[in-house]
């Protein structure tokens, strides 16, 4: 359902110059599938995400989405794929209802099919008690099952959740991860990213470790601890990134004493 190749995209900015925000990295997620991204702040798992919404394009490399790819066909891509993330912002006076309906119009859902998928999402994502509640009366946990809902309005095969239950309270983001496992029981192909370890670690069928734009290793949770040779995933998480921190130091040290003993033999 979803395939990304040698996927690579370059920023350029004033302190990195040009750098490689995502290097490289290859991934596959089928359907019914949960896919976690887990990575640090900065690691490059929403310029994948957004690659793969079409609000970006690669610098190189190949991003498919249920069979199209994100740079030749960006329209059937959109078509196929909702994006969740932690911005809930609403329109205040526009009601639960209204929104979710509005964003079903963009998608060009004709009314009668519209009004049906409102009705099971509804009950779907259990928002029944709110649908005439406007944006600028609903609490966190509302607002984020809007997010939701708008995303999956049109019905899309390929859900994305990123960094999704930030800033969310407890009760609340227990109930998105099971909202989540419930859309892999309809068969939906899903990618969520996040920093937190336990909820990859509670919800993900399989995970890629992402440090500075690049997968460390990916595969089951007991897949990644029999590789690793550590049961605690906490341990196991923690010491790939400081060996690929390791790594980056001891290459730029090398290339440092290689550009001295070149400046010397000049
Ligand atoms: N438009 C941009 N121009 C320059 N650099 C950018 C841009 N967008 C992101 N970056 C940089 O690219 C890197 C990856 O950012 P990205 O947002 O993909 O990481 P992330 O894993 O999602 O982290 P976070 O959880 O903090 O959002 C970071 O170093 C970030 O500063």
């Amino acid at each position: 359902m979803i395939q990304v190749q040698h996927l690579t995209k370059h920023y350029e900015d004033l302190h990195r110059g040009l750098f490689a925000a995502v290097d490289g990295v290859s991934f596959t997620v089928g359907s019914g599938e949960i896919f976690g991204l887990l990575g640090p702040n900065g690691a490059g798992k929403t310029t994948v995400l957004r690659i793969l919404s079409t609000v970006l394009t690669p610098t190189s490399g190949i991003a498919n989405v249920a069979g199209y790819d994100v740079g030749i066909d960006p329209a059937e891509v959109r078509r196929r794929i909702g994006f969740v993330s932690n911005n809930t912002a609403m329109y205040d006076r526009m009601t639960a209802w209204e929104m979710v309906e509005y964003f079903g119009r963009l998608h060009g859902m004709p009314r009668d099919v519209l009004a049906e998928r409102l009705e099971t999402l509804f009950s779907q994502l259990r928002m029944n008690d709110f649908r005439d509640v406007p944006g600028g009366k609903m609490s966190t946990g509302m607002k984020q099952k809007v997010s939701i809902a708008r995303a999956m309005v049109h019905d899309p095969p390929v859900l994305v959740f990123d960094e999704a239950t930030l800033g969310l309270d407890v009760m609340v983001a227990r109930n998105l991860l099971s909202v989540i496992r419930d859309l892999r029981e309809c068969g939906k192909c899903l990618i969520f990213s996040t920093h937190i370890m336990s909820e990859v670690e509670r919800l993900c069928d399989r995970i890629a470790i992402m440090h500075r734009g690049k997968i460390l290793d990916s595969g089951t949770l007991e897949a990644l601890r029999q590789r690793h040779g550590q049961e605690d995933f906490e341990e196991l998480f923690f010491g790939l990134l400081s060996d690929h921190e390791r790594g980056d130091c001891e290459r730029v040290d090398c290339e440092r004493d290689n550009d001295q003993t070149c400046g010397a033999s000049a």
